[in-house]
């Protein structure tokens, strides 16, 4: 579960101020898909960037998991981000020389402690079954130069599901694909997202994929509105 609330947050402009997000809200619950639209410049990275704890709001609190985030120090903050929140970007951000598996245990890397017994086999077979559910088994041992657009893209949406987040933050997932390509990749974040119960946001420019999420939210000069109502996800924008 992720909440922010009341979120605002401004960059200095010159003598003055620009208000990226002013007074947003957002609740999202474990297995739903939100999705965040809006024209250029509205504020939708800036949000995904509060929402990840990377950036921290003026005003309004980030609440993951009843954490509070203002509440923490840096690196507690550090750890609950880590520990918490899932990242796929819009370029897949692979690493040229690592094989798809090696991608996905280079995470582990950062977010287990490497000297508990059994972690790296624990790790290798949770990196298997990850590709495993996103259609890679076969290409396990490919370089990102090897793989297609959509299939680099499956990685990363593994990858940010190692550490087993319970917030999953997807910028753009299928703005460098084709409409196919980026149809089964949203298949595939509402489908992994009901099935490891993660409270996803999902920004993008694609208006064909709103209706298929769990609600769907418009970004105007920073303020949030709801596209659409649904029992188990809110958003209020003042
Ligand atoms: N680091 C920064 N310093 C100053 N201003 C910034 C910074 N980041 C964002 N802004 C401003 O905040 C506003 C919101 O930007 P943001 O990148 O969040 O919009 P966006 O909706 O994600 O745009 P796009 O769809 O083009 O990616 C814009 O006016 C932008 O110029």
């Amino acid at each position: 579960m992720i909440d922010l609330a009341h979120i605002t947050l401004t960059f200095p402009d010159g003598t003055s101020r620009v208000t990226a997000i002013d007074d947003a809200s957002l609740h999202v619950e474990a297995g739903s898909t939100v999705g965040i639209t809006g024209p250029s410049g509205s504020g939708k990275s800036s949000l995904l960037a509060v929402a990840s704890t990377l950036t921290t709001p003026d005003r309004g609190t980030v609440t993951i998991d009843g954490i509070e985030a203002s509440g923490l120090s840096l690196p507690e903050r550090a750890e609950l981000r880590r520990t918490r929140v899932g990242l796929v970007f819009q370029q897949s951000n692979l690493l040229s020389s690592l094989t798809a598996f090696e991608q996905l245990l280079v995470m582990n890397e950062l977010t287990t402690d490497r000297r508990r017994r059994g972690a790296r086999h624990a790790a290798r077979n949770r990196a298997a079954e990850l590709l495993e559910a996103v259609g890679l088994s076969r290409d396990a041992g490919k370089r990102p130069s090897q793989l297609s657009g959509g299939q680099r893209q499956r990685v990363n949406i593994a990858r940010a599901l190692m550490h087993r987040p319970s917030v999953l933050i997807v910028d753009e997932p299928t703005s460098a694909l084709d409409q196919e390509r980026g149809t089964q990749i949203v298949d595939l974040l509402l489908r992994l997202t009901a099935e490891h119960d993660t409270a996803t946001i999902l920004v993008t420019h694609d208006q064909r994929i709103l209706p298929r999420l769990t609600s769907a939210h418009m970004m105007i000069d920073g303020r949030l509105r709801p596209l659409e109502q649904d029992a188990s996800v809110s958003a209020s924008g003042r």
